[in-house]
C-alpha cells in the first residue's frame, strides 16, 4: 500500500455537500489523500442558497488543526472559508510554524451569491495570502482583494480563475513574484452545476502538493479533475448543483 498523503482542509461545512469541506473529503479521497478537517463554521445551504450560517469559536479551530498536527501529521494544508476574522488570525498563528505546502482559496461569496466572509474577515486574509504557497481568487475575489497589481505589490503567489468570466474559453492564470505569467485555457463547460469548482480545484491542488508534485504539475492535474467532475456533475437540486467527484478511475 501507498501511504497517501496527509491533507488537512480548514474550511466551513457546506450540508448540501457541494462545496466546503465536503466537497474538500471527496476531492482529497478520490485522487489518493487521507483527509482531515478543522471546522471553521457549518452553513445550512444547498444548490440554491445560504439560509444559515454559525462560525465556531477560534479555540475550537486552533484545537482540530493542534489534534490533527500534533498526533496524524500534515503533508499538505487548503484553506477555505474562515468564518470570521478571530479565525483568520488563529488558522495564521498555526500555519505560521509549519512548514508545508499551503493552498488558500479566499472564499468570500457561495456560488449563489451569498456572503461567507464580511470585511473584517477579508483584511485578515492578508496575513493568510503570505503564508499560502498559493492564493486561488475567482473574478470577483480578485477584484475585492485589489486586482493585479495589489497582489503583485503584496508579493503573493496565486491563481487568477477564470471560471467567473464570460466567453467560451475558461482561462487559469498562474502569477509568482519574479517568475514569468503562466496561462491555461480550456473550453468552457456550459453547465449551471459548477457549485464547488473552487472548493475542488484547491483541495486537489493541495492533495497533489502533499503527494510531492510541483506548483505547476499541481495546477494540470486539479484542472483536469474539476473539468472531469464538472462533466460528471448529477443533476441535483434547482440551482447551481454539485459536481460529480465520484469519478471511477
Ligand atoms: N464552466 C466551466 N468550464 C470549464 N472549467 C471551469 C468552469 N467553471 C469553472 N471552471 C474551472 O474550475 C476551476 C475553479 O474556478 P472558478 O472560477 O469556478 O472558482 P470559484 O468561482 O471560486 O468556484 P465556486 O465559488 O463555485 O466554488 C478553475 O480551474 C476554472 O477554470
Ligand atoms: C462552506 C462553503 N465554503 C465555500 C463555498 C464556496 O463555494 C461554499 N458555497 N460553502
Amino acid at each position: 500500500m501507498i501511504t497517501p498523503p496527509r491533507i488537512l482542509s480548514i474550511a466551513g461545512s457546506d450540508s448540501s455537500g457541494g462545496a466546503g469541506i465536503q466537497a474538500d473529503i471527496k476531492t482529497i479521497v478520490m485522487l489518493g489523500g487521507y483527509a482531515m478537517t478543522a471546522i471553521t463554521a457549518i452553513t445550512a445551504q444547498n444548490t440554491c442558497g445560504v439560509t444559515d450560517v454559525v462560525a465556531l469559536s477560534p479555540e475550537m479551530v486552533a484545537a482540530q488543526i493542534d489534534a490533527c498536527v500534533s498526533d496524524i501529521g500534515v503533508d499538505a494544508v487548503k484553506i477555505g472559508m474562515l468564518g470570521s476574522p478571530e479565525i483568520a488570525h488563529v488558522v495564521a498563528d498555526r500555519l505560521e510554524s509549519l512548514d508545508v505546502p499551503v493552498v488558500f482559496d479566499p472564499v468570500m461569496i457561495s456560488t449563489s451569491g451569498s456572503v461567507l466572509a464580511d470585511a473584517a474577515t477579508i483584511e485578515a486574509f492578508e496575513r493568510l495570502m503570505r503564508i499560502a504557497t498559493l492564493t486561488t481568487p475567482n473574478v470577483p475575489e480578485l477584484a475585492v482583494l485589489g486586482g493585479d497589481a495589489a497582489m503583485a505589490a503584496r508579493g503573493v503567489a496565486y491563481i487568477a480563475k477564470g471560471g467567473d468570466a464570460e466567453g467560451p474559453i475558461v482561462e487559469d492564470r498562474l502569477l509568482r513574484p519574479g517568475e514569468l505569467p503562466l496561462s491555461w485555457t480550456a473550453p468552457r463547460i456550459e453547465t449551471r452545476h459548477t457549485h464547488g469548482t473552487g472548493c475542488t480545484f484547491s483541495s486537489a491542488i493541495a492533495t497533489f502538493m502533499g503527494q510531492g508534485a510541483g506548483l505547476e504539475a499541481a495546477i494540470v492535474s486539479a484542472r483536469d479533475y474539476v473539468r472531469a467532475a464538472l462533466l460528471n456533475a448529477p443533476g441535483f437540486g434547482a440551482g447551481h448543483g454539485p459536481l460529480g467527484h465520484h469519478i471511477r478511475g
